[in-house]
């Protein structure tokens, strides 16, 4: 399956939600689609899932404009965080319509997972809780097998110890049936373990596309004696800086930090993790873009 998104720009009215935004999705990996609040995260995820269409630019899914396109959205599953089924269905209702649209459907899946999270087959979408209404979203997401499963903030509601079930319940299905998993989310500590990709948007533009494991080698944390950390930075990409008494401390991003060069140099250094790179490259407003 291959997923080009060129060159796309999305208004409502003045508003610019999305602009000359160029990405790729691959086969089977795991992406984190993050960014802050506004970022437009939920107008391309729903643009990639076709229920609207781009002001400009193109999107396809294997060469298809996906809007409207019943064929290609049988390999898309695009779970949003409420309102995914219509109210006054039972479970089972819900189950099998979307067995009758996703052509991997597993019942199997489905039934496991309602079990996982308490469901019952009987219960009325109308009556579900909002953490169990996520359940469920959930549940369809994981079931469908679709070739690209989008999440957008999945887990309204629901407690830490299901979030943890639904992390994990992600990892067991994409090692035993791989496919392309989007997970958009702010709860970054919790899940960028899962991510292989990470795809980061500020005020509607791509700012950054990296994997993860290359992003988190891309950056660095040192502190240490004021005028030391100062030589050591000098010339470097500084995202974020803060001083207490002599002692300074500066998150670096560029390419392969190498934290031996700072200890070398009497200073302390580590890495940074996803969340705190989200942080402070979104900082920036007006800043480097990393694409
Ligand atoms: N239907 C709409 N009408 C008008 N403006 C909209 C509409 N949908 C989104 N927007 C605007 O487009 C921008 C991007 O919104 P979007 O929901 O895509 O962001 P997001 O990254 O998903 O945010 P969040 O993390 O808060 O969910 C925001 O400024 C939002 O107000």
């Amino acid at each position: 399956m291959s997923i080009l998104i060129s060159n796309v720009t999305k208004n409502y009215g003045a508003k610019h939600a999305l602009r000359g935004m160029n990405l790729t999705i691959e086969n089977d990996k795991i992406y984190g689609l993050l960014g802050r609040n506004g970022a437009g995260k939920t107008t391309l995820m729903k643009l990639v899932a076709g229920h609207d269409l781009p002001s400009n630019g193109q999107i396809t899914i294997n060469g298809k404009n996906p809007f409207n396109n019943r064929e290609a959205l049988k390999d898309i599953c695009y779970i949003s965080e409420s309102n995914n089924f219509k109210k006054r269905l039972k479970i089972k209702e819900v189950l099998k319509i979307s067995s009758l649209f996703y052509p991997n459907w597993s019942n199997e899946t489905a039934l496991r997972l309602l079990e996982v999270f308490q469901l019952d087959l009987k219960m009325n979408t109308k009556g579900l809780s909002k953490g169990m209404e996520s359940a469920l979203g959930i549940t369809i997401g994981l079931a469908s097998r679709a070739k690209l499963t989008i999440f957008d903030e999945p887990y309204i509601g629901l407690d830490a110890s299901a979030r943890y079930k639904f992390y994990d319940l992600i990892l067991e299905e994409f090692e035993e049936y791989p496919r392309t998993f989007v997970l958009s989310t702010h709860l970054i500590d919790e899940v960028s373990n899962l991510f292989e990709e990470v795809i980061l948007m500020r005020s509607g533009e791509l700012l950054l596309h990296e994997q993860t494991e290359e992003m988190v080698e891309n950056s660095m944390i040192v502190s240490g004696n004021r005028e030391k950390v100062d030589s050591f930075i000098s010339g470097k990409n500084v995202l974020h800086e803060s001083t207490l008494v002599g002692s300074k401390t500066v998150i670096l991003y560029g390419e392969k930090m190498d934290l031996r060069e700072a200890k070398n140099a009497g200073i302390e250094a580590e890495r940074c993790n996803i969340q705190q790179l989200m942080v402070h490259l979104t900082e920036e407003q007006g800043g480097k873009m990393y694409v």
